[in-house]
Order: structure tokens, then C-alpha cells, then sequence
């Protein structure tokens, strides 16, 4: 971190504000896994969770403090002693330990909620940070519903509850009600107007019930909030809290505007999400920013083009500084020749002809209209496709029409060019792939044995390629074919006519009765 800049604290409370989202839940042994993973990250503080909420909480707070040494431990309390003894009792083990106690400052939630008097609430607040001073010197207070208190009395409680001994003030919006302007001005208003306010650090933990979590917690930090409470994924309470990984590359990314910067080990980013994702079952989703699958992805054939050419035409990150190996290039069917002929020459193939560069690319288009994702072992598939072309053809599958129902036998009509000429027949067989082979024997009459077939997914999922494999043995010479449809009856004639083409090259003649046919 630059030495003429603030640092800004992360706490993270995936462990406690990220449990409480329904679903959540997580195991003693889980926490602790979590934990370590965050303190790889270099996380200032990880909010452990809520110790008088039940042992077994109290019992995993416990647990991260044993074995968390380089962050701070944080237990959460209610403004009351007792949760405060049971929050200090937790984090005995921590090497560091925070207290953090809140109570609720916005109208509705002292009268509705506590049934308090704001003075009683002031009070309770103060008595709470001596609490838990009395157990160690470094105590956050938080005023719950901050986001929708009133100014003066917000003003009035902060006040306090730093004289009383905070030295962390955390400002949450929690109910995700605020606008980014909005939200950062009352940042710097508190900070202005509360005399002490030079006495502890501001924080800030907004939820995002308006997607805004991160826009107001960045808007809080422009405006002197030094501490950002987030969590991976953005998991938490409702529509979740701010995400971690977003707060921090966006600083990262624009110290051109932030006076701070975080001093986190971001290429554990994606450890940590993954970690996160698999233990609450909370999927990614592709397009997440910094974290999801596609981050870092590009398909489309003019970005690809410009990050073959300069990576920052369409990056402002590095997926290796989150823990990515490295960003992707999506073959699909928006991506144009210079990506195709880049990964085929990452993956060792390079045409020597521009003809066949120009068709493989072409059954590539035709095969990315089909399918979604086009893998290596596609573009495999292709090239061998491409090179089997450059045998002389004398049998090519113009078109076929195959028919299976239950309890009829199948039918398989085909048209082949044979010698250049069109010729289409129909045949039945024991099922669509033996009436394919019937139909086109029938029109070829090569008397060739079938001695193997095999069918093999190129890749996963139903839309994926079947690559077909066919040994012919032409009174004792044997040749393979293959082929590769995301049809596999398909596939199977294309293999089929691949081994005839071998198999009745120049010099060898087809069946004179065939012949004559032809
Ligand atoms: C915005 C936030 O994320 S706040 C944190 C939310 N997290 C949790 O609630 C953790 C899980 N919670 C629990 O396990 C339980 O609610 C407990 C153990 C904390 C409390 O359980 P119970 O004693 O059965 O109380 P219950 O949950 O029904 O009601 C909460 C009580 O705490 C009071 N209370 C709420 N917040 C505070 C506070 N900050 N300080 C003091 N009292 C508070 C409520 O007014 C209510 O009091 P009442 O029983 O006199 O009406
Ligand atoms: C306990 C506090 C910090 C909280 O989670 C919130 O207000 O959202
Ligand atoms: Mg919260």
C-alpha cells in the first residue's frame, strides 16, 4: 500500500451477517475452514458470529479465535451485559479481539422494536461499550437502522458511545434504503458535526436490497469511512450485504479516486468464493462481478480481437490478481477468426493452407449455431473433420431422415452425393444407426465388414458432440473413419462415408453391380 495513502479496513462478516441469510447455516467445522481462508486473505477483521445467540455459535466463535491468529476475531452483542459476557467469553482465545455491540437509532425500530425512549437507548448504548471495554480496548459500536435515523440524535449516540470507549463507529444502512449520495453525505455530515469523531474509525455495512450495498459503501468511503463490513459473494441478511470482493477491486482498480487502499491478498478472492458457494450451496452467478464464471470471459468475436491484441480493451482487472489462472476466450458463435485461429495454435494446430483454416472455420460457425460452448476437444473433432476432407471425397452426405418409434422398426433415408452425383435410398435396420449404415451400403455396395463402432461424447451435457469412430475391413484392409455431430445418428453416417472414402480411394473400385447403379 502507497504510504501517502489511509488504509480502509475490511471486515468481513460472511460468519455471521452471511449465516443469517436463510439457508445459510453453517457448521462449527465450516466456520472455521472459512475463517482460514479469510485470514489467508489478509482480512482485517472476520466477524465470527453471534455468541449468546446459541453455544453452538458461541462455541464456533470460539473455535475461529483458537485457530485465526494474523485477524482480528469479532463477536457480535446486543446492547445488553449478557451477551457482552457471553461475546468476551467466546473470543478468550483470539490473539485479537473485537467486541461489537449495536442497538437500533431510527424511530420505528426504538418504538416498535425496543419499546425504548431514544435517553434510554443512549444510555443502554454507553452502558453496552463499557461493557464490553471492560473485556477489551477495542469495541465497535453500531447504530442499527442508521441509514433511516434521525441526524441529530444519530449525531448524539455516536458521540457517546465514543466517549463511553468505542473506537469504531459503524454506520449501517440496514435495510438497504439509501441512495449513494445520500449515504455518503451523511458520512461526512457525522463526521463533521460530532466532536469526537477524530476518535475512532467510521465503518459503514450496507445491505442491498436495492443493489446498492456496494455503491453506497464506496460513496461512504470517498466520504471518510475507513472501515467497509462486507462478505464473500455478497452473501447476508435478505438480498445480502456488500460483497466483499467488489469493495475491494474497486479500490484496487481506482486509486485514482480513492484516498485509501485495502491491504487484502486478492488472489485468494476466488478460494474464498468458491469456499463460500460450496459450503452454503449459494451458487455464483455467471455474470457476478470479480467472481462469477464469466468475469472475466469474452465471447464476442470484436472483444476477443481486442484483448488478442491489448488485454485492456476489454479489462480493467486482472483475473490473476483474484485468483482466476487466467481470463478466457469463449469460443461460441459469436467469436470471429482471430480467436478460432489463436486457440487452435494454443493447442497446437496451425493450417499450413489458409483453405483449410477458412473451412474449419466455417464448420466452426455452423457447429457454434448448434451448440453453446465450443470446448478444445471440439475444435479437435473439427480440425479432424477438416483434415479427413482432404481425402477424396467420392461419397459425401448431402442430407438424412431417419425415423424411430416405438414399436416400428426404424427407417433411414439418405442422400449422398456419389461421385458427384445425387442418390437417395431408404433402408430398415435394428435401430437408426444400423438403418443409416443399411441405407447408404445399399447405395454404395462396398462390401466392406463392419468390424467396430463407437460412439463418444466429446464433451458434457446434452448438446454436446458425439464423435463416432467406424473400422471397415475391405478384404483385409482395414481403415477407421470418424465423424462428429451433435447428432450421433449423423455423426454415424459421416463416420461411415469417412472409413468408405479411405476405404474405396483411388484404385479401388466400388461393387461393379454398385457401379452400375451409381
Ligand atoms: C440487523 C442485524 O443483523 S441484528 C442481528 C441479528 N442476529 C440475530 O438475531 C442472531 C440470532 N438471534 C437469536 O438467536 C435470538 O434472537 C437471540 C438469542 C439474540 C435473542 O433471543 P430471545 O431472547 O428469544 O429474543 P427475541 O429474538 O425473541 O427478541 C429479541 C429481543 O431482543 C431485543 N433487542 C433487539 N436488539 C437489541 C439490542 N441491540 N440490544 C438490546 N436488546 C435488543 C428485542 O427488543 C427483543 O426484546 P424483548 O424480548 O424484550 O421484546
Ligand atoms: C448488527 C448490524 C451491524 C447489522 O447487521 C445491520 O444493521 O445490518
Ligand atoms: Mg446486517
Amino acid at each position: 500500500m502507497s504510504a501517502n495513502k489511509d488504509k480502509l479496513y475490511i471486515f468481513d462478516t460472511t460468519l455471521r451477517d452471511g449465516e443469517q441469510s436463510p439457508g445459510a447455516s453453517m457448521t462449527k467445522d465450516e466456520k472455521m475452514r472459512i475463517g482460514k481462508a479469510l485470514e489467508r486473505m489478509r482480512v482485517d477483521v472476520i466477524e465470527a458470529g453471534f455468541p449468546a445467540a446459541s453455544p453452538g455459535d458461541a462455541e464456533s466463535v470460539q473455535a475461529v479465535a483458537e485457530i485465526v491468529r494474523d485477524s482480528t476475531i469479532c463477536g457480535l452483542a446486543r446492547a445488553l451485559d449478557k451477551d457482552i459476557d457471553i461475546a468476551a467469553e467466546a473470543l478468550k482465545p483470539a490473539a485479537s479481539k473485537r467486541i461489537h455491540t449495536f442497538i437500533a437509532t431510527s424511530p420505528i425500530h426504538m418504538q416498535t422494536k425496543l419499546r425504548m425512549e431514544p435517553d434510554q437507548v443512549v444510555e443502554q448504548a454507553v452502558r453496552a461499550v463499557k461493557r464490553a471495554r471492560g473485556h477489551t480496548d477495542d469495541v465497535e459500536f453500531s447504530a442499527e437502522d442508521a441509514g433511516r435515523s434521525e441526524f441529530d440524535f444519530l449525531c448524539r449516540i455516536v458521540e457517546a458511545a465514543i466517549d463511553a470507549g468505542a473506537n469504531t463507529i459503524n454506520i449501517p444502512d440496514t435495510v438497504g434504503y439509501n441512495l449513494p449520495s445520500q449515504f455518503g453525505d451523511l458520512i461526512r455530515r457525522l463526521r463533521e458535526n460530532i466532536p469526537n469523531s477524530d476518535k475512532a474509525v467510521f465503518s459503514v455495512h450496507c445491505h442491498n436490497d436495492l443493489g446498492l450495498a456496494v455503491a453506497n459503501s464506496l460513496a461512504a468511503v470517498l466520504n471518510g469511512a475507513r472501515q467497509v463490513e462486507c462478505t464473500i459473494n455478497g452473501l447476508g441478511e435478505r438480498a445480502g450485504n456488500a460483497a466483499l470482493e467488489e469493495i475491494a477491486m474497486s479500490v484496487r482498480t481506482r486509486q485514482d479516486v480513492f484516498p485509501c487502499n485495502v491491504d487484502l491478498e486478492t488472489t485468494e478472492i476466488i478460494n474464498c468464493s468458491r469456499l463460500v458457494s460450496t459450503i452454503t450451496g449459494f451458487v455464483v452467478q455467471p455474470n457476478k462481478a470479480v467472481v462469477g464464471a464469466n468475469a472475466f470471459a469474452h465471447e464476442s468475436g470484436i472483444h476477443q480481437d481486442g484483448v488478442l491484441k491489448n488485454r485492456e480493451t476489454y479489462e480493467i482487472m486482472k483475473a490473476e490478481d483474484v485468483g482466476w489462472n487466467t481470463n478466457r476466450m469463449v469460443l461460441g458463435k459469436h467469436s470471429g477468426r482471430n480467436a478460432f485461429k489463436a486457440r487452435l495454435k494454443e493447442i497446437g494446430i496451425d493450417f499450413a493452407r489458409e483453405e483449410e483454416l477458412n473451412s474449419a472455420f466455417s464448420r466452426f460457425k455452423d457447429l457454434a449455431d448448434k451448440k453453446h460452448e465450443i470446448y478444445d476437444e471440439d475444435l479437435q473433432a473439427l480440425v479432424s473433420e477438416v483434415i479427413h476432407d482432404s481425402v477424396k471425397e467420392r461419397f459425401k452426405l448431402v442430407g438424412m431422415r431417419v425415423c424411430s418409434e416405438t414399436g416400428e422398426t426404424p427407417v433411414a433415408q439418405v442422400t449422398l452425393l456419389v461421385d458427384g452425383k445425387e442418390q437417395s435410398i431408404s433402408a430398415e435396420g435394428g435401430g437408426p444407426v444400423d438403418a443409416t449404415f443399411k441405407a447408404i451400403e445399399s447405395l454404395v455396395k462396398s462390401g466392406c465388414d463392419l468390424q467396430l463402432y463407437s460412439v463418444n461424447n466429446i464433451t458434457t451435457g446434452t448438446d454436446s458432440q458425439g464423435e463416432v469412430t467406424v473400422r471397415l475391413d475391405k478384404r483385409g484392409r482395414i481403415v477407421n473413419g470418424q465423424g462428429s455431430d451433435t447428432d450421433i445418428v449423423i455423426a454415424s453416417a459421416k463416420a461411415y462415408l469417412n472409413a468408405l472414402n479411405k476405404a474405396l480411394q483411388t484404385g479401388e473400385r466400388t461393387h461393379p453391380q454398385a457401379a452400375s447403379q451409381i
